[in-house]
């Protein structure tokens, strides 16, 4: 044995206990967010850099979203020093470096980690896999290639993450429509809320001057029009296919980074993102036209009914989405085939705005 193969192997020996330990937190973890920011918590100490990335992709393997971990070694008055972490998740993708873009769209074609030269430094990404395609990368910098072993460990912890959370992904998608389920939407809240109260850094960045944080996102409550026709007309298996290719239309309408979840029966929630009013209209416009443009097996003509308002993350989500809720009612009452917001029908005086104390769960 060389004696550079030696001493690699004894790092990689030392490693070992911390790697297993962080191995076995990450398992522990019931939440695919928080699991992937802890992939990042393990692998960025163990490759000894301070900034590590998950760039996710879609189904069709379009960037979705970023997660970006920092550590920094703060020293305090007493002059103790002691590591700061800062987790950024990204959703406004106008500011990823053309480098990383390059780069990511080298792994994917390739299907094997990539480097490339910034500056002195080489910025290096990992592919990550999801039943058996590119669902997203591992990016970090650094001032060296990785060695074989680092490049074991590397691809052991990535195929451990990638399993696991599979499993975890299982749970949070409805069986028929592959999309995220009501639980997923409930359990995502809390960190959905956090995310859209945060400004938005890289948008500010793009912009060029601060944005009002929430101000870019709404929910939306969608509804398929008189189903129950549907499932009594031609039965339950036609309305579950029927539920099926509604589903994949409206998710096809929708852009990439926006989320559609299954929240029970024939009714879905969405959060989308849009700079204002009329381009969130245009957004659930869209969906509403993809559907009633449609042409459906044996049901041939089916029409959705949408609720939205702003996603404001100084309000309550259960009131979020009875504001939400309330305005898909209104637009049933109309007559279906429409789409309200909210606040329209507040000045409208169609329903005066919900007190926080009158919040009805639904
Ligand atoms: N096939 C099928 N039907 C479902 C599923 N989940 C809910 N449904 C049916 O969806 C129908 C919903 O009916 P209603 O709540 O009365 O509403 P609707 O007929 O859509 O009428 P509006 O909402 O007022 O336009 C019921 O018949 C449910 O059985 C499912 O997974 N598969």
């Amino acid at each position: 044995m060389t004696t550079e193969n030696k001493i690699s192997n004894e790092t990689s020996q030392n490693r070992l206990p911390g790697l297993l330990g962080k191995l076995g937190k990450m398992t522990s973890i019931r939440d695919t967010e928080v699991l992937e920011q802890s992939l990042l918590r393990t692998l960025g100490p163990l490759l000894g850099v301070l900034d590590t990335a998950l760039y996710r992709t879609d189904d069709r393997q379009a960037l979705i979203r970023v997660i970006n971990y920092h550590r920094s070694k703060v020293v305090e008055a007493d002059g103790v020093s002691r590591v700061v972490e800062r987790i950024e998740e990204v959703t406004n993708l106008a500011a990823v470096a053309g480098d990383v873009i390059g780069l990511t769209d080298n792994v994917r074609l390739l299907g094997k980690p990539c480097t490339r030269l910034r500056g002195s430094e080489v910025l290096i990404a990992y592919p990550l896999y999801g039943d058996n395609e590119v669902c997203g990368y591992f990016v970090f910098q650094r001032d060296r290639e990785v060695s074989p072993t680092e490049d074991t460990m590397i691809r052991g912890v990535l195929e451990v993450f990638s399993n696991y959370y599979a499993l975890l992904d299982i749970s949070q998608r409805d069986r028929l429509t592959g999309l995220l389920n009501r639980q997923a939407l409930e359990s995502n809240f809390d960190r959905l809320w956090t995310v859209l109260a945060q400004p938005d850094f890289y948008a500010e960045r793009a912009a060029g001057r601060r944005t009002t944080p929430g101000s870019n996102y709404w929910l939306g409550v969608i509804d398929i029009d008189s189903f129950k026709q549907v499932n009594d007309t031609f039965g339950h298996m036609v309305g579950d296919e029927i539920l099926l290719l509604a589903a994949r239309l409206m998710s096809n309408a929708f852009r990439s980074g926006d989320l559609l979840y299954r929240y029970g029966g024939e009714e879905f929630v969405a959060i989308v993102t849009a700079e204002n009013e009329a381009i969130a209209r245009n957004i659930f416009e869209r969906v509403r036209l993809a559907v009633e443009a449609c042409t459906f097996p044996r049901v041939e003509k089916l029409t959705i009914s949408v609720g939205y308002c702003q996603a404001d993350p100084n309000i309550l989500p259960v009131e979020v989405l009875s504001r939400a809720d309330r305005s898909l009612y209104q637009a049933k009452q109309d007559g279906r085939n429409r789409v309200y917001e909210y606040q329209e029908l507040v000045r409208a005086g169609v329903f005066k705005e919900i007190d926080a104390n009158e919040v009805e769960f639904f």
